[in-house]
């Protein structure tokens, strides 16, 4: 039987049809008693009793009648006198009003018995039940089973949707219409196929297997569907697909998964940190304590964690922080007579305290101390670079540091004081190392822009693709690998102060342009730049070449000449103011002393005659060198000859060849053209023999000394009598 029937049956409460107005026959009825019985109620069977009112049986009409009709064929036999009990038929089926099982009211609807008898426990008649009404009742009952069935399904929250085993949609609940977006009366009757290719339901229809927990991803959901066989009598005629959006589940799950593993990342932390870390809950309890806490406190997790903190740590100001919700940072704490240094936070959630956060900053304060230190000294070099970036963009000399009492150098001092208090461009000329760098530094110490920066630029150090960009600087975005924000030039840096444009003349006439709109214009315009801007400059420029020669050579632009030479100031070469070599060479040991930490007294007299034989065309920068490499090599409080390692040269001229010459002279006193004194003759000797073994020895006085024979000191008196530059 159908399960949907077989349900309904076990529903269906039958013994409401039972008709308890039955007329029984008594088993000692005489059979004529019956006929009329018959004749008179027109009923096809009755219910037979024996005198208990026991159920014995049923009479039937038609099998009465037969009796009837075989006594008439042959009148011997005489029924009429017989008792009913001997025509007592058993029925096809008998119900028991107490039989739950309903397998006989079952057989009753398959076999279609019209009617049939009711019985009890003890067997006694109760009454009769008809086919027609079981029926009725049944089939009433099936429909508001059917009714409810699909109510319920529809109001499932799970889609379902159910083909028949053609694969056509027969039903699709409302689940499915929203869940799906597709609407009922476009699917069902439809091939489910055409709406879902991926389902396996059409494949449940084939091999009748049932399919469970299928992921599936339609549109931008995920699905989990069960795909199960309808099957009735063993034969398949449909399946039934039936299946959750688990994609909002998904997302909470893919959150719940994440928060996981920030948990675990977050107890990592906890865990390895150096430091104590522990956190109590609104109720001041430990939620959280790290293992270097437990350290701390010599007692282990389980018996801290869910404890109050004051239990744990009596004097435990963590409680003090729930309540005023104030971080304090920095506070000492002694515990075991150990100081810690520590913090304390509180742990809020949508403004609400929930809780408290201590942590020991460091180990002990020994680590503490030491990190102090650590950033003092950093601040300390902080400071220190500052103010060296400071004294680098501001000048390092002022006209005290200008020594020269020559008359050309006190016109050149006067010069430069006068020029400083205007705001002139000035063109500082000289050899190199005569002091025009001191000269810059000291026009802008005694200019009014003092205050302002003193910004250095060497023309021919700078390689002429970059020097535009040092000089104006360059916008964001000018060339690849600019810096973000562009960077200032030279000019800009100079900005109410001064700039000083050494070695001018080596400036490539492109970039000579540029220069002399700067100066007329006074702005500047980054490279790649848009907007011009205003500049408040002092500008001097110094070189050691000859510009006005440049100018003619077309070298060097006449009116940038015109615009740089406002106020020249030519400084001589020291060759020119021997009278300052003195004055220079004592300030000088004093400067070199001061840098070194040494104590030379000053350069002996023959040094000076030495000093003096040279022409330095290194000027100043050269005779600064000289004598800090004689203060190194210099074991006594006076410089002597000896330490002074000036360059070898011919004579003072340096032009002629001492070789040659010596050649000349012994060709000459062996020829007799030029016949000298014995004792100019020796005197010539000595020098070129000087001469020599001072080449010999690549200028090592002490090796040629001893190749001469003579002692080092005499070799130096020989060398200053004769002038000779080694
Ligand atoms: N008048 C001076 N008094 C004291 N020291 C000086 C004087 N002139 C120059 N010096 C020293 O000589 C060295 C060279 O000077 P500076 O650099 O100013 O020369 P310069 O003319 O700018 O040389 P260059 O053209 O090669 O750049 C510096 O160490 C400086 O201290």
């Amino acid at each position: 039987m159908d399960g949907f029937i077989s349900l309904g049956l076990s529903l269906l409460e039958w013994q409401k049809y039972v008709s308890t107005n039955v007329q029984s026959l008594s088993g000692k009825m005489p059979f004529s008693s019956a006929v009329n019985f018959f004749l008179t109620n027109h009923v096809t069977q009755a219910p037979v009793v024996d005198e208990d009112g026991l159920f014995l049986g049923i009479i039937n009409s038609l099998s009465l009648m037969e009796q009837l009709n075989s006594q008439v064929q042959n009148p011997l036999k005489n029924y009429s006198g017989s008792l009913l009990e001997n025509f007592v038929e058993k029925p096809e089926i008998i119900l028991n009003i107490e039989d739950g099982s309903k397998q006989n009211l079952q057989q009753l609807i398959e076999q279609k018995i019209p009617l049939a008898f009711v019985i009890n426990r003890e067997g006694r008649l109760v009454g009769e039940i008809q086919l027609c009404f079981v029926a009725k009742a049944l089939d009433q009952l099936l429909e508001d089973l059917e009714y409810f069935v699909t109510s319920v399904i529809e109001s499932d929250h799970n889609g379902i949707v159910a083909i028949n085993a053609q694969g056509t949609v027969i039903f699709y609940n409302n689940s499915a219409e929203q869940i799906l977006g597709i609407p009922a009366d476009k699917v069902i009757g439809n091939p489910v196929q055409q709406f879902f290719p991926d389902s396996l339901a059409y494949q449940t229809l084939v091999t009748a297997q049932p399919q469970r927990d299928v992921h599936q991803i339609y549109g931008d959901k995920s699905f989990k569907t069960d795909f199960l066989p309808i099957v009735t009598q063993d034969k398949v005629i449909g399946a039934v697909a039936i299946f959750k959006d688990i994609t909002e589940l998904k997302a909470v799950s893919d959150r719940l998964s994440h928060s996981e593993r920030l948990t675990a990342t977050l107890e990592a932390i906890v865990d390895n940190s150096y430091e104590g870390i522990i956190v109590i809950d609104e109720q001041e309890r430990v939620q959280i304590i790290n293992q270097f806490f437990l350290d701390i406190l010599e007692l282990k997790e389980e018996d801290v964690i869910g404890k109050s903190v004051l239990e744990v740590s009596p004097d435990s100001k963590l409680p003090e922080t729930l309540k005023s919700g104030e971080t304090k940072f920095g506070d000492t704490w002694q515990y075991n007579g150990k100081d810690y240094l520590i913090m304390r936070a509180p742990v809020e959630k949508n403004g609400k305290i929930i809780g408290a956060l201590g942590r020991t900053l460091f180990k002990n304060m020994e680590v503490a101390k030491m990190f102090a230190k650590k950033v003092m000294r950093l601040e300390d070099d902080l400071a220190y670079y500052k103010k060296e970036l400071h004294r680098f963009n501001t000048s390092q000399y002022c006209c005290k540091d200008i020594i020269g009492n020559s008359p050309r150098m006190q016109s050149a001092k006067t010069l430069l004081k006068r020029a400083a208090l205007t705001n002139s461009t000035i063109l500082l000329l000289g050899e190199s190392g005569t002091g025009k760098e001191v000269f810059a530094h000291s026009i802008h110490e005694a200019s009014l822009r003092q205050e302002g920066p003193f910004i250095k630029i060497n023309c021919a150090a700078v390689p002429e693709n970059l020097l535009e960009s040092e000089l104006f600087g360059y916008a964001e975005g000018a060339f690849t690998g600019a810096r973000k924000g562009g960077k200032p030039g030279k000019f800009e840096l100079a900005d109410k102060g001064t700039i000083f444009l050494d070695e001018i003349g080596d400036m490539p006439l492109s970039m000579q342009a540029k220069l002399l709109r700067t100066i007329q214009e006074r702005e500047v315009e980054r490279l790649g730049g848009t907007q011009p801007i205003k500049i408040d400059v002092r500008i001097i420029a110094a070189t050691n070449r000859d510009l006005h020669q440049m100018v003619i050579e077309h070298k060097f632009r006449l009116d940038l000449y015109y615009r740089l030479n406002v106020v020249s100031i030519e400084l001589p070469p020291l060759r020119e103011r021997g009278e300052d070599l003195e004055l220079l060479t004592d300030a000088l040991i004093e400067r070199i002393n001061h840098r070194l930490g040494t104590l030379i007294e000053g350069v002996s007299e023959d040094s000076f005659t030495y000093l003096h034989s040279y022409n330095w065309p290194g000027n100043i920068r050269e005779l600064e060198n000289i004598l800090e490499r004689a203060i190194i090599i210099c074991d006594e409080p006076w410089i002597q000859p000896w330490h002074l390692s000036l360059p070898l040269r011919a004579d003072n001229t340096g032009t002629q060849n001492m070789e040659e010459s010596g050649r000349q002279l012994l060709d000459s006193l062996t020829n007799g053209e030029t016949l000298k004194t014995l004792e100019e003759g020796l005197e010539e000797a000595e020098r070129i023999m000087i001469h020599s073994a001072l080449q010999k020895t690549q200028g090592n006085k002490m090796q040629a000394a001893r190749l001469l024979g003579i002692h080092r000191s005499a070799l130096y008196k020989k060398i200053a009598k004769h002038r000779i530059i080694h």
